[in-house]
This record gives structure tokens, sequence and C-alpha cells, in this order.
């Protein structure tokens, strides 16, 4: 696509902004006009509703703007999202648009909590803290470590490479998935892609996916798939929900042949009243909040990302993370 240098823009921000994070876009784009949706981070999510004729007219939007309104928006010429999943912004932006996503912002978040779910159940913390309530002083019996533990990371991009490092800091062995092999180890100790995740799967005491949407991960994880998986491992899928059949998750938990499973994404979102992923005893959930504004630093790293992109847009230069319209994730 031919990039040219702009000299008066619409910058419509529909991401929750800081006063800090006004001063840092402005800074870089004097001149051009910037709309706040809102103000306040309190009470929202990531991204603020939109009125449909402040996007109208917009030439850039930063944040996750509903993608039923982007239709709407005919002059807009660049969409940076907030978020790391792209989802179905691949279909909604025109290909004349640019779309830029936020990985690199949620690493550390997602990653750690990842880390506290999968100790949280290793270590039965879960079943302490219920006895804790009825102030019942009794030991839950043998525990697993992370210390020589075979794990899997499937989608070692910014957040599995968080993870993996954060593991193998703790004595895991780590092997990476990933789409390509070309990139390099980063921290793992093997890499392979989803050729080999069926032959692998049996090896690992911990399969953690962190995998983008997309037409080949959906419904990755089967019946069989989880199957093939060691007995008495954990699972953990921070990615998103339709990756994994939910229901053979719930038979595998239930029955014992996996050990547990910790899930901060699921499907759908959110999840409803009376589905079974809520009442599966070892299948602990949390609503898709690992990489949310709670962590001042992911906030930050999203605004950081957006500021040095828009340096980019008006200089005329190629941005960062754009969003690659094949295979629907960043390039
Ligand atoms: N739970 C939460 O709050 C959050 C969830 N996410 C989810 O995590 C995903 C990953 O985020 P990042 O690590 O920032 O993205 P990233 O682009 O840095 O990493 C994605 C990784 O997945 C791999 N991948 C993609 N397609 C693949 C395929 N077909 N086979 C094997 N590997 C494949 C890539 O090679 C890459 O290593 C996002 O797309 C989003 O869905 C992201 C942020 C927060
Ligand atoms: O970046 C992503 O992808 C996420 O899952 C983040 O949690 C933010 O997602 P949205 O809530 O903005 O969809």
């Amino acid at each position: 696509m031919s990039i040219r240098k702009e000299t008066s823009v619409k910058i419509v921000v529909t991401c929750a902004v800081t006063e800090a994070h006004k001063k840092l876009l402005e800074k870089i784009a004097p001149g051009h006009t910037f709309v706040y949706v809102g103000d306040s981070i309190e009470g929202t999510g990531l991204s603020i509703p939109v009125e449909r004729d402040v996007i109208n007219d917009a030439d850039v939007i930063i944040g996750n703007a509903d993608p039923h309104l982007l239709k709407q928006a005919e002059k807009l010429k660049w969409l940076q999202l907030n978020s790391a999943g792209v989802g179905s912004y691949v279909d909604v932006v025109g290909k004349d648009v640019l779309l830029t996503n936020a990985t690199g912002a949620y690493g550390v978040a997602v990653a750690e909590h990842m880390a506290a779910q999968l100790l949280m159940m290793m270590k039965r913390l879960p079943a302490y803290y219920d006895n804790q309530k009825v102030e019942r002083w009794h030991d839950e019996g043998p525990v697993q470590s992370v210390f020589g533990a075979k794990v899997l990371v499937v989608g070692y991009g910014d957040i599995g490479a968080t993870f993996g490092r954060i593991l193998k800091g703790m004595g895991a062995r780590i092997t990476a998935v990933r789409r390509r092999l070309t990139k390099g180890l980063d921290g793992a100790d093997a890499v392979a892609t989803l050729d080999d995740l069926d032959s692998l799967l049996p090896q690992a005491q911990v399969v953690a996916c962190v995998l983008p949407d997309t037409p080949e991960t959906a419904g990755l994880f089967t019946k069989e798939r989880l199957g093939k998986m060691k007995k008495h491992s954990w699972f953990i899928n921070a990615g998103r929900g339709n990756v994994v059949d939910s229901d053979a998750l719930c038979d595998a938990v239930a029955t014992g042949r996996l050990a547990g499973a910790a899930l901060d994404v699921t499907e759908p979102e959110p999840l409803p009243q009376g589905h079974r992923l809520w009442h599966t005893p070892g299948i602990y959930i949390t609503p898709h909040v690992s990489g949310g504004l709670h962590l001042e630093y992911t906030h930050n790293r999203i605004i950081q990302i957006a500021a040095r992109n828009l340096e980019l847009f008006l200089a005329g230069k190629a941005l960062e993370h754009e969003v690659d319209r094949q295979s629907g994730y960043g390039k």
C-alpha cells in the first residue's frame, strides 16, 4: 500500500486514555485534530462505545471501535487496534485501510496470569482457600512442580514467549509451537509448528495455548487432540476460546484424564449461566481479564505502540504491527 506524508488528519481515540497518554499523542501530532471518545478509564473495558457520527469523518482511529460502525468511516486511512487479537476487523476494514494491532502490549500481563493459574492448580491453592473459609486445617496431598516439567506453548509470540521465559526461569523445558520456524528460539528449548502438534501433545505435562483466532486455529483442540495429551497433564488457554472444544475439555477434566484446566478465554463470552465450563470441578475460569487495563504497564504499552505508529503514519513511513490480511494476525 502506498503511504504519503499526512498534513491534516482527524484522529479519533476510542481507547481509554489518561491525561499523560493524551499529552504523548498530541506531542507527536501538533496541529492535527484529536477527538477522545471517553476521558475516564473507570468502569470501562479497553474500548468505549462510540457514537456513529464521531467516526464518520475520522482519518485515523486508535482503539477497537465497534466493527459495525467502522463500515461508516468512509475517510478512514488507518485503524490502530488496542487489542492484540484482530478477530473480525480483518473482514470489516477495507484492504485500502492500514490495520495495525497492539501485539507487544500484553505479554507481561497475560503470561504472569497464566503462570499464576498454573501454579494455583499445581499447588492445589483453590482447595486450601476453600478450607480456610471453613477454618479447616487439612493437608490436601501431593503437588506438582514446574521445575523439570515439559511445557508446550502453542502460539509463541509476545505472550507465549513471555510465558515460556517465566517458566524456563523456574526450571521448565519449553517447546514452542509457532507458525513459522524462522524466528529463532527466543527462550525455548525447541521450536515446532502445528504439523508437529499431535506428536508433541503426549509428551507435555503442561499445554499452554495463546493462539490468535484465525481460520487455522479455530477448533484446533478437538476431542481427539485433547485425548492425545499426557494423562494428568494441565491445559491453559489465554488466546481465544474457540480454539478448544469446551465440551471435550469438560469431559477430559471431569473424568480425571487431565489434571485440570485454566481458561481466561471461553466460547462464547461472556460465558452464559449454567454452562458446563462454570461447573466442572478442576476447571478454573477468569473472565477474559488477564490482558485488561488492570495493569498500568499494559495500558501504557498500548498507547506507546499507537504513538509510535502515529509518528510513522504522519511521516508517511511503514507502520509497525501491521496485521497480515491473509493469516489474520500480526505480520
Ligand atoms: N486473554 C487476554 O486478555 C488476551 C488474549 N490475547 C490473545 O492472544 C493472542 C496472541 O497474542 P500475542 O502473543 O500478542 O500475538 P503474537 O502475534 O505476538 O503471537 C501469536 C503467535 O501465534 C502463532 N501462530 C499464529 N497462527 C498460528 C498457527 N496457525 N500455527 C501455529 N502458531 C500460530 C504465531 O506464530 C505467533 O507466535 C491474540 O491474538 C489474542 O487472541 C491477546 C491479548 C490479551
Ligand atoms: O488484545 C486482545 O486480544 C485481548 O484479548 C485483550 O484482552 C483486549 O481485548 P478486547 O477486550 O479489546 O477485545
